[in-house]
């Protein structure tokens, strides 16, 4: 997994390094002059420009233009605070114009159609949150040193940056303040069911879906099944219990459903509450009473979460007693509720402090989801794109949750694997009209190819 390292905790593994700074920055720009020339797919008749600022940015442009040059490359180098009117035609500009150093109040120059390399950040792009600049370029390649940084991954990131290259300068990195998923993890936390398996030992309890979302449950019952649940039973109170949904067991227990859901929940290895549910005051108090009572790992999500927010308390404090493990999964609104307060630029902060103060997985929603659990290294997802964005997959991201859960994986790494193959799910479908349900059916051939990748 790469490692991710704020800013500030960069420089000081920096500060503390015992490789001199011109030694680093030799390093830096030697592998920028590689990735150019990468870029340029060669180097005899190519022309570099190179966007120098006044710090070490800029410093590293200038040697990656040296060894440019050496190579036979066409290098003008122009000077961030002293450009000229019009700038020298080029193949690729490297914008080595500022880092992490950056102020504020600089535009970085317009560059036409001409593909643009990032030194580090694209120039004005916030390293610590990933908020673009008003002039921040659109990158096709940015490359940075030791680790990823949170402004790499979250908000305008990915966008800016284009292909992300982490290159290793020799900074040893003590700790990383988080860890991008990829699937060579994801395999790896994967358990193999033993040959003499059988239905209850992955079993997943539900309670989702109320008349007229009756296809939260669906979306989270069958998501559960294709993740590798054996069993799953669905409440989806106050519906028919005639009505069809493909699991193996459904219960319609009423409107004060808890007693009925506890009394054979010891049966199964994980509970997900809340998608479809509905807020209404019976349904507040029934979930108060599972999170109290129940003694499975446990999914809360959608309007399992509302209720929490509105508990007698007013805080979702009634978890830190939970003696087993508790995933949250809020988008941006949850989170609001819980805390009231959105979550602000900084999401790893923010996950981070909502699992402090619950003693639970939180996995906060977006196009990076963040994982965090007191005591772990937080865990960010970029897999998937914004088709996600589509009613009902927060649904089927609980039921494949809960099926981990129930396969024995720490919640941590369920919750953060969870939305690892969601994401992988919706880029194997269509390019234009994905529904949530077509994540499910994609679910069997995204195991088979997670557990078939030589890693
Ligand atoms: N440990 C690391 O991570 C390493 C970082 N290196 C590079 O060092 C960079 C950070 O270097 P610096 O701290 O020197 O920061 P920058 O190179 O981003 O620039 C800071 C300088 O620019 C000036 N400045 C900032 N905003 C300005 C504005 N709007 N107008 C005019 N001047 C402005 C500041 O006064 C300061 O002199 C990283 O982004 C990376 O490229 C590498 O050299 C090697 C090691
Ligand atoms: N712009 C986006 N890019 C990538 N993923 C996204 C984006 N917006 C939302 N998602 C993902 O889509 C899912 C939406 O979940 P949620 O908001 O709970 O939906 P619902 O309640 O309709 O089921 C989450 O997994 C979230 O991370
Ligand atoms: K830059």
């Amino acid at each position: 997994m790469i490692q991710v390292v704020t800013p500030q905790h960069m420089q000081a593994i920096d500060d503390a390094s015992e490789v001199p700074l011109d030694e680093l920055i030799a390093r830096a720009g030697a592998a920028v002059a590689r990735a150019a020339i990468r870029q340029l797919g060669g180097t005899y008749g190519r022309r570099v420009l190179v966007v120098a600022g006044p710090g070490n940015n800029g410093a590293d442009g200038r040697v990656a233009a040296t060894r440019l040059r050496e190579r036979g490359v066409r290098v003008a180098v122009v000077d961030a605070l002293d450009l000229p009117e019009r700038l020298p035609r080029a193949d690729l500009v490297i914008d080595a114009a500022f880092g992490t150093g950056f102020r504020g109040g600089w535009q970085f120059p317009d560059v036409g159609a001409t593909p643009v390399l990032a030194v580090d950040v694209p120039t004005g792009l916030d390293a610590a949150t990933g908020v673009a600049g008003p002039s921040t370029p659109h990158a096709v390649r940015t490359v940075t040193f030791q680790a990823a940084k949170p402004g790499h991954v979250f908000a305008d990131g990915p966008a800016r940056c284009g292909d992300l290259e982490v290159v290793d300068i020799g900074l040893g990195v003590d700790r990383a303040d988080a860890l991008l998923v990829d699937a060579a993890a994801v395999r790896h936390w994967l358990p193999h069911r033993p040959t003499d398996a059988h239905k209850w030992r992955e079993a997943v309890r539900i309670v989702a879906g109320t008349p007229g979302m009756t296809g939260a449950g669906h979306l989270a019952t069958t998501a559960a099944q294709r993740a590798g649940a054996s069993l799953v039973a669905v409440s989806s109170p106050g519906v028919d219990a005639d009505a069809p949904v493909e699991a193996l067991d459904r219960r319609v227990p009423g409107f004060d459903w808890y007693t009925a859901v506890l009394d054979d929940l010891h049966r199964f290895r994980s509970l997900v509450i809340g998608p479809g549910l509905g807020r209404e005051e019976h349904t507040v108090a029934s979930v108060l009473r599972c999170v109290e009572d129940a003694v499975v790992p446990m999914v809360i999500d959608g309007d399992g979460l509302f209720a929490l927010a509105w508990n007698e308390a007013g805080s979702p404090a009634v978890l830190v007693d939970r003696e087993v493990p508790t995933v949250l999964t809020p988008h941006d609104g949850e989170y609001g509720l819980l805390t009231g307060r959105r979550p602000d630029d900084d999401r790893l902060a923010a996950a981070t402090s909502l699992a402090d103060t619950t003693g639970a997985t939180v996995l906060l929603k977006g196009p990076a989801t963040v994982v965090a659990t007191p005591g772990e290294v937080p865990l960010i997802v970029d897999a998937g794109d914004e088709r996600l964005a589509t009613a009902g997959t927060g649904d089927v991201l609980a039921g494949i949750i809960g099926a981990l859960l129930a396969r024995q994986i720490p919640a941590h790494r369920a919750a953060a694997a969870g939305a690892f193959v969601h994401g992988l799910a919706v880029q194997r479908c269509a390019s234009v009209g994905v529904i949530a349900g077509d994540l499910v059916e994609q679910l069997p051939a995204v195991f088979t190819d997670l557990l078939a990748t030589d890693a």
